[in-house]
């Protein structure tokens, strides 16, 4: 994609459904004399003002809305450059009408993201910042909100910048002991400088490990409910979605295709997925039903392992929470091979506010932290970034030259640079900015 910062850009940054008030956001050089074209003078920077909107206000042709209008010079607006808003009367014909002129007056129609990129260019924020947003608008639930708005704040950007200075001054005495070899500088120099390498692996390894419950908690927990034809799977999935979203029927083999149902539980978002019943079968679609939910079992945060009462299993899939059901039709046991069995029956309701209990604590657990304040990862490309780094110090520690050693550890600060996309990161940005929306 080529971009252009020069181009004045525009997008409709409020939604599309029933509203009253629609925003049509501006931004680029061209802003001044494109609001100038719509609206007449001017208004005071940053102050609401209202105004006739005009096809071209020079010649009071064709008025196409009164809007509340707002000039926001750069370089301190969101983008860092000029621009303004238009908030409109929400209605497609408005909004059309609006578009033409600002296509008619130069600007044109922004892509996904676009916003954000330039007040990125413009270093308003870092990549990691402008993920938050993205991620920020994208929130559904209480803890999403909260892990995007910190990254927005620039509470991971802190951290991964404060390792980049850690490893910039272990790099300044790394360099010291390349320059004077022959100088007595005491020992100590380069044992402090590996014992740095070593807490800085230990602190990224603990980042990684933890960031396991950001990327939980920005994708949502995923719990796979599987078991054998007739357990009464799509049955326990339909309560927890509160609705039909699965066929429920006395014939096995009726789920053949993977149902997903999204949520919450305390706050988090989950992600139900309903299964096929797993057994051997000659029927096509039904076999890779299963193979499916055999997929599911390995990739889910949290197994749901569901039987019937007259119907208990042989195996219990690792870390899966076992459930018996149909308890109105006869007793279960209370344990199958050490794990505790939780007493259900979907059609009577028995047992299921103690199951919901038990699924909020397993969200609970999945997501909380354990170093209370420090920033989670969210995403598969931070993990990259500081695994990267990671493995570049690891290398470093291994390496006895001091000229290889601190290839490794400029290595380890590039893969961090890349993170924030203080360096290199052209080729990332289409990849990062393509997934936000439109008008942000
Ligand atoms: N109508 C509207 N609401 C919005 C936004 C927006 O752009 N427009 N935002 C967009 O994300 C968020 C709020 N963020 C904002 C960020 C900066 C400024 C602003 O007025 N900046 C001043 C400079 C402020 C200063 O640093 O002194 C400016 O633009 O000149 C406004 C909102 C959420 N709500
Ligand atoms: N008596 C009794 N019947 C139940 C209970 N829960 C579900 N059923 C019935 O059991 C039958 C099978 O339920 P489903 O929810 O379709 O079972 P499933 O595990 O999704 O089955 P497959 O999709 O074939 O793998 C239906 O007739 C349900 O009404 C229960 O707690 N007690
Ligand atoms: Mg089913």
């Amino acid at each position: 994609m080529d971009h252009h910062n020069g181009e004045t850009i525009f997008a409709l940054s409020t939604g599309l459904g029933r509203a009253a008030i629609a925003i049509m956001r501006v931004s680029g050089s061209g802003s001044a004399d494109i609001l100038q074209r719509l609206c007449g003078k001017l208004p005071p920077a940053r102050k609401a003002a209202l105004r006739s909107v005009w096809q071209d206000a020079r010649t009071q042709d064709n008025l196409l809305d009164e809007a509340l209008v707002l000039w926001f010079p750069g370089p301190k607006s969101y983008t860092g450059e000029d621009g303004f808003e238009l908030h409109l009367h929400a209605g497609p014909a408005v909004i059309q009408a609006v578009a033409n002129a600002l296509v008619e007056a130069g600007a044109r129609p922004a892509e996904p993201g676009e916003f954000t990129r330039r007040a990125f260019t413009n270093g308003r924020m870092d990549l990691v910042e402008a993920e938050g947003i993205s991620d920020l608008i994208e929130a559904e639930t209480e803890s999403q909100r909260k892990l995007a708005l910190a990254q927005t704040d620039g509470a991971l950007s802190r951290l991964y910048g404060a390792w980049a200075e850690r490893l910039k001054r272990v790099l300044a005495h790394q360099e010291a002991l390349i320059d004077f070899p022959d100088e007595d500088l005491p020992p100590e120099v380069e044992q402090g400088l590996l014992d740095e390498i070593s807490a800085l692996i230990e602190a990224m390894q603990s980042h990684i490990q933890e960031g396991e419950r950001g990327e939980r908690i920005r994708r949502g927990v995923v719990f796979a409910i599987v078991g054998p034809p007739n357990a009464g799977k799509s049955s326990l999935l339909n309560w927890l979605a509160d609705r039909d979203a699965a066929i429920v029927s006395p014939v096995a083999g009726t789920t053949r295709d993977a149902i997903e149902v999204n949520g919450s539980l305390a706050g988090v978002r989950v992600t139900f997925i309903d299964t096929a019943g797993m057994r051997e079968t000659e029927d096509e679609i039904e076999a890779e039903g299963v193979k499916r939910a055999l997929f599911h079992v390995k990739h889910a945060d949290c197994v749901l392992q569901m039987f019937a009462a007259q119907n208990v299993p042989e195996d219990v899939f690792p870390n899966a929470i076992l459930i018996g059901n149909k308890t109105d039709l006869g007793s279960v046991p209370a344990k199958v091979l050490d794990t505790p069995v939780i007493p259900v029956s979907v059609r009577s309701g028995e047992g299921l506010s103690a199951l919901k209990k038990l699924l909020e604590q397993k969200v609970e657990s999945l997501t909380a932290r354990s170093s209370f304040g420090a920033p989670l990862l969210t995403r598969a490309r931070h993990k990259a970034g500081v695994q990267e780094a990671c493995a570049c110090l690891e290398a470093a520690l291994q390496q006895d030259w001091p000229e290889m050693r601190g290839e490794e550890l400029r290595l380890a600060m590039r893969a961090l640079g890349r993170l924030t996309g203080h360096v290199g990161v052209e080729d990332l940005l289409d990849a990062v900015f393509g997934q936000f929306c439109i008008g942000k």
